[in-house]
C-alpha cells in the first residue's frame, strides 16, 4: 500500500476541517494525541489519563488524574429506567446495538440542555458504558441482574470485573488499558466524522455519540475486530490459515482487520497490541490462535502488500482474556467516546454546519406523470 493514492471516492485526502487532537499516517505510519506518541502513551499512561488529555487538553497532574478518576467512579450506577430499558432488549440483539439504544436512552433521562454541561455529561458516558453493556449483556444472557459499581480503579478493569463478576488479574487490567489508549482517538475517521456532523447542527451530546455508535458498528470499522475473530476461528493450524486465506483472495473476499484508509506502511497500534497479544497467548497456552493470526499478517503483507491494523491483533487479545466476540466492538465504544466527544467540544468551538456539495448524476429534466400513467 505503500503508492496509495489519498484520493477519489469517501472523500479521500480530502481536508474536511481542523483538529488538534490527533495526527494519523503524517510519516505514512505514525499516531500522535495531542502530539504525544501513540507508543509513548501506550508504555506509560492510564486510559483516564489519556482520556483527561483530549478532553481537558494537557496530561493531568498526579492530583487531577486522581480527582478525575474519583469523578469517574462517583459516576458509575445505572439509572432504574435505563436498566428496565437494557432488560427488554432480547438476548440476541447485537451489543453494539444494545450500546446504541442504551446511550440514547441515557440522552432522554439525562439529557444535555445547555453545552456549559458537556464535560459532566461526557464524564458520565466514560464511566457508564462498560456498566450498560455488561448489565445488558449478563441479563440477557445468565438472567442476573448485576451491581454496576466495582472497586476496580480502571475503566478497562471495571469492565473486566462486571463482565466476569471477579476482579482481574494484573495483565488483563493492563491489557484493557492499553487497547482502550490505543482505540481512543483517530481523527476524521467515520464514526468521528458522523459525530462532528451531528455536532455541527448545535444538537447535543448523546445524539452525537448515538450516531457515531452507529457508524461504528460495520465491519469495515469497528465491527472488524469481530469479523477478524470469525475468521481465524476458523483455521485449526498456522498451515490451515494460509490456504483458506489463499482462497480468499483468489476469490477477491475482503479481509478484515486488514488495510486502512489513511495509513500506507503499517498502523502503529498494530505492533503494540500484537505484543500483548503473544503474552496473553503464553499466558493461556494457546497453540493455535495466536500462530494462526502470525501467518494470516504474513501471507497478507507476502501477497497484497496489505498490514494488519489496530483491530486484527485485537481479537485474539480480547479472545485470551474471556471476552465474548460480539462484545469487542462496544468494548471500542468505551473508548472510542472519549475521542468523538472531544471533537465534539472541538467542533462547538469553533463551529459551522458540515454541509458538503454533491456532484449531480441524475436527469437533466423529468417529466411529470399522472399516477394512473405510470
Ligand atoms: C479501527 C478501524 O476502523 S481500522 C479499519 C477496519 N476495517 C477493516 O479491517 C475492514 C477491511 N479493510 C477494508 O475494507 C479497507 O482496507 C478499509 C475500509 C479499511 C480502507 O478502505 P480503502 O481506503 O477504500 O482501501 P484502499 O483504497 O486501500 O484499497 C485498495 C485496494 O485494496 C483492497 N483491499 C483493501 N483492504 C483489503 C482487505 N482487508 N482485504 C482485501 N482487499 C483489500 C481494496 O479492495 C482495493 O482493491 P481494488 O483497488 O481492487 O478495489
Ligand atoms: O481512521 C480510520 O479510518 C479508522 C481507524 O483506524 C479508527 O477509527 O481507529
Amino acid at each position: 500500500m505503500v503508492d496509495k493514492k489519498l484520493s477519489g471516492a469517501g472523500l479521500r485526502g480530502q481536508v474536511a476541517g481542523e483538529t488538534a487532537l490527533c495526527t494519523v499516517g503524517k510519516t505514512g505510519a505514525g499516531l500522535t494525541y495531542r502530539g504525544y506518541d501513540i507508543t509513548e502513551l501506550a508504555d506509560n499512561a492510564q486510559f483516564e489519563e489519556v482520556a483527561y488529555l483530549l478532553l481537558r487538553g494537557k496530561l493531568p497532574n498526579q492530583q487531577e488524574l486522581d480527582a478525575y478518576k474519583e469523578k469517574l467512579r462517583g459516576m458509575r450506577a445505572l439509572p432504574e429506567a435505563l436498566k428496565t430499558t437494557l432488560e427488554q432488549i432480547p438476548k440476541d440483539a447485537h451489543p453494539m446495538d444494545v450500546m446504541r439504544t442504551g446511550c440514547s436512552m441515557l440522552g432522554n433521562l439525562e439529557t444535555e440542555t445547555d453545552f456549559s454541561q458537556q464535560d459532566d455529561k461526557i464524564d458520565r458516558m466514560l464511566a457508564l458504558f462498560p456498566g450498560i453493556i455488561t448489565y445488558w449483556y449478563r441479563f440477557a444472557h445468565e438472567g442476573v441482574r448485576i451491581e454496576t459499581d466495582s472497586d476496580s480503579d480502571s475503566i478497562g478493569g471495571h469492565f473486566l470485573e462486571l463482565l466476569h463478576g471477579k476482579k482481574p488479574n494484573e495483565l488483563h487490567e493492563r491489557v484493557m488499558n492499553v487497547s482502550l489508549i490505543l482505540y481512543a482517538e483517530h481523527e476524521f475517521n467515520a464514526s468521528t466524522f458522523t459525530a462532528r456532523v451531528c455536532a455541527s447542527t448545535l444538537s447535543d451530546i448523546h445524539s452525537c455519540v448515538t450516531g457515531a455508535i452507529g457508524s461504528l458498528r460495520g465491519p469495515l470499522h469497528g465491527g472488524a475486530n469481530e469479523a477478524a475473530m470469525a475468521l481465524i476461528q476458523k483455521f485449526q493450524s498456522a498451515d490451515e490459515a494460509e490456504q483458506g486465506l489463499m482462497g480468499m483472495l483468489e476469490r477477491k473476499e475482503k479481509i478484515m482487520g486488514f488495510g486502512h484508509a489513511i495509513y500506507r506502511e503499517s498502523d502503529p497500534r498494530n505492533a503494540i497490541i500484537k505484543k500483548w497479544s503473544q503474552q496473553l497467548a503464553e499466558e493461556v497456552g494457546d497453540t493455535v490462535l495466536y500462530p494462526v493470526s502470525v501467518r494470516c499478517e504474513e501471507v497478507m503483507w507476502r501477497e497484497k502488500k496489505l498490514f494488519c491494523n489496530a483491530d486484527f491483533f485485537h481479537a485474539s487479545a480480547y479472545h485470551f482474556m474471556g471476552i465474548p466476540t460480539e462484545l469487542f466492538t462496544p468494548i471500542f465504544v468505551m473508548s472510542r467516546v472519549s475521542g468523538w466527544t472531544a471533537h465534539v467540544k472541538e467542533q462547538r468551538a469553533n463551529n459551522r454546519i458540515i454541509r458538503p456539495s454533491a456532484e449531480y448524476t441524475g436527469p437533466e429534466h423529468s417529466e411529470w406523470v399522472a399516477i394512473e400513467q405510470r
